[in-house]
């Protein structure tokens, strides 16, 4: 469905984008994860036509892009794309008749896509008087109103609470089952392992990984991670490094990668005359994955 190939963008003097690659495929969900600045945005823009590359090459459906491959292609931007004092249904309109819907096709449209983001009953209510989650909806509505192949949601639960994400999940997923195409960008790690199939990990302008879940999880040379609270930290880490147990440190954790499974009598016992106050065993997650990427490269 997309793919992206030797992608580079200054800004000035500040290469943004350096060799990016990447490509997604027909009916799945891809995680574009990176911090601040890492370029999402950027490449968004550039997939929507709305800035030019530097060089590289971008197919969109086997097409370059251009405005025929912007009508396939709904955004729902990081700030919600809404009028604030127009109903739901109103700024629907308005977009539907960007896209050049005909007035039939653009009822039909409208209320379809209102069902679908779960707003029926609130389609003539004003934007100002629904809740942020609800806001959040209508604008991902806003990138469907047009029946696009591709739809690119950035950052599309910040800011909101769990039931209100929830909700969102579940629409992106029912957007999935429909066979729509999904570009994801993300701060929420759990948000990228609950929803996506593939994820692409991005820094300074480049995909430092990409993949399935379990795929990168095997960047990670551990079966297991354990956190410990110990008040002798450097005797406690001596002892893993005894063991092979490589010791990371998450925030204030201090963390050991096992590369074995092992019953937790085991691991006690390989701490054994070390005063340990807690031990939590923990799978290898996103986090640690994208922890380990973008503080190593
Ligand atoms: N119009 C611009 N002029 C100059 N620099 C820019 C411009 N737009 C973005 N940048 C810079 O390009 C870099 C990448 O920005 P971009 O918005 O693509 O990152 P991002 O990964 O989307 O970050 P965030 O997660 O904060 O949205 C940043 O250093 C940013 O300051």
């Amino acid at each position: 469905m997309l793919r992206i190939e030797n992608l580079n963008k200054s800004y000035g003097q500040r290469k943004v984008l350096q060799n990016l690659n990447l490509h997604i495929d027909s009916g799945e969900i891809y995680g574009l994860l990176g911090a601040n600045g890492a370029g999402k945005t950027t490449t968004i823009n550039i997939i929507c036509n709305l800035l030019k590359a530097d060089s590289g090459n971008i197919k969109i459906n086997n097409q370059a892009v251009s405005e025929v491959t912007k009508k396939i292609i709904g955004i729902a931007p990081q700030e919600n794309l809404l009028y604030k004092t127009l109903s739901c249904e109103e700024n629907l309109k308005f977009f539907a008749d960007i896209y050049g819907l005909d007035r039939q096709t653009r009822q039909r449209q409208i209320k379809h896509t209102l069902r679908a983001v779960n707003l029926l009953d609130r389609a003539k209510s004003p934007v100002e008087t629904l809740s942020g989650g609800m806001q959040r909806r209508l604008n991902i509505a806003v990138a469907l109103v047009h029946q696009p192949k591709l739809v690119i949601l950035d950052e599309p639960t910040t800011g909101l609470d769990i039931e209100a994400r929830y909700e969102i999940w579940e629409l992106i997923r029912q957007l999935k089952n429909q066979g729509i195409t999904i570009l994801l960008t993300t701060h929420l790690l759990d948000e990228a392992e609950r929803l996506c199939d593939r994820i692409g990990i991005m820094r300074n302008g480049r995909i430092l990984a990409e993949g399935s879940l379990p795929k990168l999880r095997a960047l990670i040379p551990a079966k297991e991670i354990i956190t410990v609270q110990t008040t002798q930290e450097q005797q406690a880490i001596a002892r893993a490094q005894k063991y092979g147990f490589i010791h990371r440190r998450y925030g204030n954790e201090l963390a050991f990668w096992l590369s074995e499974q092992l019953e937790l009598k085991e691991i006690l016992a390989r701490f054994e005359g070390i005063a340990i106050d807690s031990i939590a065993r923990q799978p290898i997650r996103l986090e640690h994955i994208y922890l380990e990427l973008t503080q190593n490269n």
